[in-house]
């Protein structure tokens, strides 16, 4: 075992609904201890805020460019994530001096794959200045330069959670439903596949906050009112992403929401979020092997009518379904906690992203080390 560190992870996610903070003792290899969490949402300002980075970040070229107000919302970003860490540290009555290292997600506004592009809004040396304690960031960027789609990241830490599943059974597919879905095999020889897997709950919130003002489908009661419109489905199953053969990393934008045109709310929501689940399913044709459990994380776990259709979806691959939390894990915090296990392994220098996650040519390891002091 290698030197045990305790680490804070910060992951503000495509969805834009808040920070998430997580606590884990780790030596960035198989000892993981789960610990504390915290979920800070943004007010709807603030949400607008990033709303309009997202469209001034369009018009970015180079990486270290920040147009229009993006200097400005990229320091409130990094000064909510300071303050997200104080609020955790008092809450749980933790002094900074036990904590090692902050895993420093940022906010992605623009993610280009094909351009080798991909920018994080957050300043790692200003949150380090702030909280006092040092943090890795900007953990992207060094995969891209090697060929790597930038993303998944998550899945060097599922790999390390795979053991811990309850009831395990191989190979275990890890999916997480967030703003977009992203998935992580893990096969009965360790083998390690990784990609994201199509929209999530990014166009069913888009379209609900367009036709109900609302942030997104509470436990999926809209869609469990709505019948599913076949064409609109089809329209999305059939992009170029599920069919294309080399795996790509999504940006928020690759697919958009369906117009007022297309149907009414409820069944909207129905299409969007048997979208979401027929997405991931169909994203599995690229696996080696299907898998035998499906571990479903992030917010879409908590749309009952998405995890209704998957667990049908998956029956007919005589798959089984169950949330983060049957397997004895909190599925809120996942994506924070694997900021934090990161960000132990890139101060050991191990990798973070492998061929079978990224694409990357070879194992690298990634992030910015900003010091306290
Ligand atoms: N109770 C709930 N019922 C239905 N949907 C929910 C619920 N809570 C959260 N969600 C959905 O989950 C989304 C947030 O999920 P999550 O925090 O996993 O995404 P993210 O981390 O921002 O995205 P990504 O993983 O793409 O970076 C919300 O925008 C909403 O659509
Ligand atoms: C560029 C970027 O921020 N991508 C996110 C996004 O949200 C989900 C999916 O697309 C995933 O690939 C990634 O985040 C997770 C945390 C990851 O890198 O593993």
């Amino acid at each position: 075992m290698g030197k045990i560190r305790t680490a804070i992870g910060l992951m503000s996610g495509t969805s834009m609904d808040g920070i998430d903070v997580a606590l884990v003792r780790t030596d960035g290899e198989a000892h993981v201890e789960r610990g504390l969490f915290l979920g800070m949402p943004y007010d709807p300002a603030f949400r607008d805020r990033l709303k309009l980075a997202l469209e001034q970040a369009k018009s970015i070229r180079r990486r270290e460019e920040r147009p229009g107000e993006l200097a400005a919302i990229e320091r409130e970003l990094t000064i909510r994530h300071a303050s997200a860490v104080a609020e955790f540290l008092n809450r749980h009555g933790l002094d900074r001096s036990s904590i090692d290292v902050v895993g420093f997600h940022g906010q992605t506004v623009l993610h280009r794959p094909d351009e080798a592009l991909t920018v994080q809004l957050g300043d790692g040396p200003l949150l380090a200045r702030e909280t006092g304690i040092a943090v890795v960031y900007d953990m992207r960027a060094n995969d891209m330069l090697h060929g790597g789609q930038g993303a998944p990241l998550v899945p060097a830490y599922h790999a390390a959670l795979a053991g811990t599943v309850r009831g395990t059974k191989l190979p275990v597919c890890f999916v997480n439903i967030g703003g977009i879905s992203n998935l992580t095999y893990i096969g009965a020889e360790s083998a390690i596949a990784a990609y994201d897997s199509g929209p999530g709950n990014s166009l069913i919130d888009q379209w609900v906050e367009t036709h109900a003002g609302i942030p997104f489908d509470q436990g999926g009661m809209i869609a469990s009112e709505g019948k599913i419109v076949a064409k609109l489905a089809d329209r999305y199953l059939n992009s170029p992403f599920f069919t294309a053969g080399k795996r790509r990393s999504l940006d928020r934008n690759d697919f958009l929401p369906p117009n007022g045109k297309d149907a009414e709310l409820a069944d909207g929501a129905r299409t969007l979020a048997y979208v979401a689940a027929a997405s991931i399913i169909k994203s599995t044709g690229h696996l080696p092997v299907t898998p035998a459990l499906y571990v479903i994380c992030g917010g879409g776990r908590l749309n009952h009518t998405i995890m209704r259709d998957l667990a049908d979806l998956a029956a007919q691959q005589k798959s089984t379904v169950i949330s983060a939390e049957d397997a004895g894990f909190n599925g809120d915090a996942m994506e924070a906690e694997a900021w934090a296990y990161l960000a132990v392994r890139s101060l050991e220098a191990l990798p973070l992203t492998f061929p079978g996650t990224t694409g990357v040519r070879q194992p690298v390891s990634g992030g910015i080390l900003a010091r306290s002091r």
